[in-house]
């Protein structure tokens, strides 16, 4: 019974829609590569499930895709006998896009095409890239396990609606027939596909077919029968797992071929990784680094991880197990013989198998990134700048690595006088000086607040190198990275510079006659602000500026109680300590000062100061200006 419904496609799809015809025209033939990629996944997805439930191949197991043309009516058809679709699931999946996010991605397009075409690119368009090509798309489909008489027909023109109709379809399985666009003719022509489809469907593990056409009986030359030769359909693609096979008989074009078709990406990846592991384990990995950071890589409730083969059947997607989530961009697949065929996500949660393979699979990215790093300095930077900040959380979710992952990590610092981020914890190590024991870094809101922090000024002037981080992040990865290789990570903002060694007898000398000629000050000053600091010291680490304030060894630092603020969390009412510089001509003259009050001004003026420089916020600003205009008027 036909039961035919108009339906209005999500908003997105009709902005996917607008903006990959206006946008994707110069790779138009990419929508081949993605019908075949879908085709061939409805077909794993039938293998998976036809596991538990071997009715559902309905006598016909032989899983195969099929590509042809029609040059008359100007189509281009693929098919295949995989999973199919219900009337429900077409609704859903042909007329929705279900990505997390998907609205806010699309609100952050500019308009501008050619940028918004890379987006696109990354963002993914599916089925819905037909409409590159197509004015109209029909799609017939009978989802297994469902009675012919529930087969359903869509059609588009890809504009603002489809329809869905009920209709009789005998085999089970999608067929996708496009109704080119005039210009677009070129994909109906017969060798024109052939060879795109060569490119497309190599790697795929399902066999793609196309229609060869045959030939009636002839005479050949001598006037002797050749026979007719029937027309059937051949195989184009070799249709074993890309990944079963010797990485010796893979091109690189291939390995590239297949991550396109198992990520979605439109780009090349970076770099990959193809590996079997025999003995207690036995397993296969095809790992690649994207060379570009997936639109919604910081999106919490995107799904993430590996492709899950067992035995070469596709069991799911998006395995998260098998990758710890700060390598969570890593792309790929794993195929083992150890797990079972009816494994699921609950099982693979506390399994023996799962462990040790997720073990060896984070040693094998981490290898390759090493690797990348030694060998090609300029590409490990592009990685950088895509995934570095995922690197950044490593340190505190997988501690068996730690040292590892720091290792891979890349900061700014003192030592290149640039933002860039491009020095590693073992450059820094090679370039400490004699005596040094400790790594000195130090954490403020954008890259200048730390170049330009007080607190640096001392080091600075005896080039020891300190490492300035400034991204969201740092904080909370150095509260978990305190040590690397047996150095300490010492914060210049926090108790003692420490400098042990790097300090010499006559310095330190000079230090304690200072500290102890200006302990009268500093008591003074102790008075005055008793309320407000936890301690007034004479610096050890200013030479240009008055006065900074430095937390004390384990209590909470001022970037990490705003990253607590933000997140709307309690925070410690932690009160800093006062460091004064009395060889600061500002400060002699507070020394000189006999009215009480004079010098409490000149002490808060200080100390808000300091605070300003280190939190670039104070909690009364007014209160501050005030007080500067005040003695300012009082000094004209
Ligand atoms: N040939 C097919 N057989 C069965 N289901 C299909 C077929 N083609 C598409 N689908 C269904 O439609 C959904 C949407 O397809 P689409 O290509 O737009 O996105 P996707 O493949 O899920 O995502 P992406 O391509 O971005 O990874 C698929 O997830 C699948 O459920």
């Amino acid at each position: 019974m036909s039961h035919q419904e108009t339906h209005g496609f999500q908003t997105e799809v009709k902005q996917l829609l607008h903006l990959m015809i206006h946008s994707l025209y110069s790779n138009k033939e990419i929508f081949l590569r993605e019908l075949v990629s879908n085709a061939a996944d409805a077909a794993d997805k039938l293998r998976y499930m036809a596991l538990t439930d071997d009715a559902l191949y309905e006598g016909d197991g032989e899983l195969r895709v099929r590509v042809s043309t029609d040059k008359e009516k100007n189509t281009v058809t693929i098919e295949d006998n995989g999973v199919g679709m219900t009337r429900d699931g077409v609704i859903e999946h042909l007329g929705t896009i279900a990505k997390s996010g998907t609205a806010e991605f699309f609100k952050n397009l500019s308009g501008d095409e050619s940028k918004d075409s890379q987006l696109i690119g990354q963002f993914g368009v599916g089925f819905y890239s037909a409409f590159i090509v197509a004015e109209k798309v029909v799609v017939k489909t009978r989802a297994a396990g469902h009675g012919a008489d529930e087969g359903v027909q869509w059609v588009s023109e890809g504009e603002g609606d489809f329809t869905v109709d009920t209709i009789e379809k005998a085999n089970r399985g999608t067929e996708i027939t496009l109704y080119l666009r005039e210009e677009e003719k070129e994909f109906a022509d017969d060798f024109r596909l052939r060879s795109i489809i060569t490119k497309y469907s190599d790697h795929i593990s399902v066999p793609v077919e196309m229609w060869q056409e045959g030939t009636p009986e002839t005479e050949g030359p001598e006037g002797e029968k050749v026979e007719a030769v029937e027309g059937k359909w051949q195989v184009m693609n070799k249709a074993t797992a890309l990944w079963t096979r010797s990485k010796s008989d893979i091109s690189d074009d291939e390995y590239q071929e297949f991550y396109k078709h198992i990520s979605h990406d439109y780009s090349d990846a970076m770099l990959w990784s193809h590996n079997r592991v025999e003995g207690n384990q036995e397993y296969t990995s095809l790992l690649y680094i994207p060379a570009k950071a997936p639109w919604d890589m910081w999106n919490r409730d995107k799904s993430h991880g590996l492709k899950l083969f067992v035995q070469r059947v596709f069991i799911m997607d998006d395995a998260e197990q098998f990758m710890p989530s700060y390598l969570r961009f890593v792309q790929g697949l794993v195929d083992s013989n150890d797990l079972p065929l009816n494994v699921s996500r609950e099982i693979l949660q506390d399994n023996k198998v799962t462990k040790a393979m997720r073990t060896g699979i984070t040693k094998r990215v981490l290898g390759m990134l090493e690797k990348l790093a030694k060998n090609d300095e300029e590409k490990y930077q592009q990685f950088w700048a895509e995934f570095g900040q995922a690197l950044k959380e490593g340190p505190a979710e997988d501690f068996a690595n730690k040292e590892r992952v720091a290792g891979l990590l890349r900061f700014a610092s003192t030592h290149t006088g640039t933002a860039a981020p491009t020095v590693a914890l073992d450059a820094y190590i090679e370039r400490m000086q004699e005596g040094q024991d400790k790594i000195y870094y130090i954490v403020a809101d954008s890259h200048e607040a730390a170049a330009n922090s007080p607190h640096l000024e001392l080091l600075r002037k005896k080039g020891i190198e300190v490492l300035l981080m400034s991204e969201r992040i740092d904080e909370w990865l150095i509260n978990h990275l305190t040590e690397y290789k047996d150095k300490k990570l010492h914060s210049v903002t926090r108790g003692d510079l420490e400098l042990g060694d790097l300090e010499d007898k006559e310095e330190k000398e000079a230090a304690e006659k200072l500290a102890s000629s200006s302990e009268a000050l500093v008591k003074r000053i102790s008075e005055v602000l008793s309320d407000q600091v936890k301690e007034v010291k004479v610096t050890s680490r200013l030479t240009d500026t008055p006065a900074c304030v430095v937390v004390a060894d384990g209590e909470m630092s001022s970037q990490m109680i705003k990253l607590m603020e933000a997140a709307g969390q309690p925070v410690p009412d932690v009160k800093p300590t006062f460091e004064v510089n009395p060889e600061h001509p500002l400060i002699a003259h507070m020394d000189q000062i006999q009215d009480e009050q004079a010098f409490a001004d000149w002490s808060n003026l200080m100390l808000q100061q300091a605070q300003l420089s280190e939190k670039g916020s104070l909690n009364d600003p007014s209160a501050f200006i005030k007080l500067m205009n005040q003695m300012l008027v009082g000094k004209v």
